[in-house]
């Protein structure tokens, strides 16, 4: 009976599912083909819990559970293992994978208020070496209002929709943007023609930490937001919580999803508050890969 011969397997949450094996920035690989050829199975990755907590550079512990060719891994391949990775490093790494499978096409962000579309839409503009637009700021400009807010109130909501969808048209005939839209930019199915001529992008937020985040920074540039009574985050959860009722599904036909709870859950974290912009970046990627590379290797992993 074999052994398994490997003890210092390294795994990282955004490496263990990926494609090719091959070591890179010290983090093994392993591709489904690999686990078949050589028979290794990873069973159990947990207690992944962060050890010291820097924007770019965190140490995790995993305890990993592993068997090599049908074989149980003996004690010392089991256990808790402890590695590092700069999320700086993996953002870069995963550009370098997905960007040239984009071929200039536009990243479209959606999702609700304060998710995140212009934060990370700026990292992965950034790092794609592609220019960065926030649709809202484009409509501002071009009907020459300084405020979303103040648009609403000097014409209508109906008049900002309008100027949207005209933004989201020219931007559609351009390449190498990633464009941060509108949280209601999805209601209307014209923005959906011209943003599905690029790839677009479901940052899909709990609502409570969506509240979260708006009550911290005030509903003053989120006109949909106004009029509720109580405290900012109630008045906020249950506005958010009546959008959503209605634009869930319309979220949902985004090429791909990036699942905050999915990401915390994969990182071993109780709370989405816990992941840095950068964290949800490269999430961002990886499902940008996986809709613009379907293979087999990547649906097993998807579905892994
Ligand atoms: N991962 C994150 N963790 C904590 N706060 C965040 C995160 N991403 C964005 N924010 C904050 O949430 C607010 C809304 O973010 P923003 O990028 O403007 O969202 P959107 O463009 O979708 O409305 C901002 O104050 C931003 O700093
Ligand atoms: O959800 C919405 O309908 C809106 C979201 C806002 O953009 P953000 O998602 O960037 O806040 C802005 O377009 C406008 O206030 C309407």
């Amino acid at each position: 009976m074999e052994t398994a011969t490997a003890p210092a397997v390294q795994i990282s949450a955004w490496t263990g599912q990926e494609k090719i094996g091959r070591k890179s920035n010290g983090f093994l690989r392993f591709s489904h083909k690999c686990r078949e050829e050589k028979g290794i199975h990873i069973l159990k990755s947990r207690n992944l819990q962060w050890k010291s907590a820097s924007a770019r550079s965190r140490f995790v512990a995993l305890e990993v559970s592993g068997s090599y060719k049908n074989s149980p891994a003996s004690a010392l391949e089991s256990g808790k293992i402890c590695t590092s990775f700069d999320e700086g490093l993996i953002l870069k790494e995963k550009a370098q994978e997905v960007g040239p499978h984009l071929n200039g096409r536009c990243i479209y962000l959606v999702g609700m208020m304060g998710s995140g579309k212009t934060t990370v839409g700026k990292i992965l503009s950034e790092v794609l070496g592609y220019s960065f637009f926030d649709s809202d700021k484009l409509v501002e400009e071009s009907v020459g209002v300084s405020s979303v807010a103040q648009i609403f109130k000097q014409y209508s909501e109906n008049f900002f929709r309008d100027n949207e969808t005209e933004v989201l048209r020219d931007l559609s005939s351009m390449h190498r943007l990633v464009v941060a839209t509108g949280g209601g930019a999805v209601i209307r199915p014209i923005n959906w023609k011209y943003m599905k001529r690029g790839i677009t992008v479901w940052l899909d937020v709990p609502l409570e930490a969506l509240a979260t985040r708006i009550a911290a920074v005030g509903t003053d540039s989120r006109p949909l937001l106004h009029g509720e009574s109580g405290d900012a985050y109630s008045k906020a959860l249950l506005r958010l919580s009546t959008l959503f009722e209605e634009r869930g599904e319309a979220y949902a036909n985004a090429d791909a999803r990036v699942s905050l709870p999915h990401i915390s859950a994969k990182l071993g974290l109780d709370d989405v508050s816990d992941l840095t912009p950068t964290a949800i970046a490269i999430e961002a990627l990886v499902q940008i890969k996986y809709s613009v590379m379907p293979d087999d290797d990547i649906t097993f992993a998807r579905n892994s």
